[in-house]
């Protein structure tokens, strides 16, 4: 993990804003997880009060849903919209391709269903998030059903990855799905994230993944030099 900078906070607060200025009239906006997307989410709040008019959002875990009601913004359900213009959320790590592993806060299932219906998928951080290889400073986070938790861990182990069952606050990590989620170190790194995530997904058992492969089309990095857009490398 990364040491926490003071710094960081502004620069998520810069990003959170930048990102809000994506956001137009009408538009159906997906609401991201974490410290950065709350950012994101009272800036958007504060120019919907200022009078953009969103048609609707939706929202990728109760914190952030409750964030959003609270600043005005008008949160929904996938049922009442499947389809988003854009969704905007932080990652734990980003590398040059947008290859993202994501679920530090235990989001990741909604996170990527949320992303995955909507067009336009914006990652938003500071550059304390930026890696040259996925899995060197955060473990791949994988939501595994309860019942299959020990058969899935042995099939991790065997893929090469320390594996930690999520604790908060001394208790077993739930998930609001009512699941799991596995902590997987990999020391060296990941060297190829999509043959890996096939891997994951092919343990029956296992829900979902953090790693969020060709889903972002754009990152809003902040840091010393100010707040810049990239692009997949
Ligand atoms: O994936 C996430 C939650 O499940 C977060 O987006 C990710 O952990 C980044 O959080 P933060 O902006 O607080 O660093």
């Amino acid at each position: 993990m990364t040491q926490h900078d003071p710094q960081q906070d502004i620069w998520k607060q810069q990003v959170g804003e930048a990102a809000a200025k994506l956001v137009e009239d009408n538009m159906i906006v997906g609401l991201g997880t974490g410290s950065t997307a709350n950012q994101f989410i009272l800036a958007l709040g504060r120019r919907v009060q200022q009078g953009l008019r969103i048609a609707g959002a939706v929202s990728s875990s109760q914190a952030s849903h409750d964030l959003a009601t609270s600043m005005g913004i008008p949160v929904a359900d996938l049922d009442t919209y499947p389809e988003l213009d854009i969704y905007i959320d932080g990652a734990d790590e980003i590398d040059p391709q947008l290859q993202l592993i994501k679920g530090a806060g235990g989001a990741l299932l909604r996170e990527k269903i949320v992303a995955s219906s909507a067009r336009r998928f914006v990652v938003i951080a500071d550059t304390s998030k930026l890696v040259q290889r996925l899995g060197l400073l955060f473990p791949v986070p994988v939501e595994v059903v309860p019942f299959a938790i020990t058969p899935v861990r042995k099939r991790l182990e065997a893929l090469g990855a320390v594996v930690t069952t999520r604790q908060r606050a001394g208790q077993t990590f739930i998930t609001e799905n009512q699941n799991l989620i596995l902590d997987c170190a990999f020391p060296d790194g990941i060297a190829d994230p999509v043959t890996l995530n096939a891997h994951l997904h092919a343990i029956v058992g296992v829900v979902e993944t953090g790693l969020f492969l060709q889903m972002a089309k754009q990152a809003v990095i902040g840091g010393a030099d100010g707040v810049h857009i990239i692009q997949p490398a």
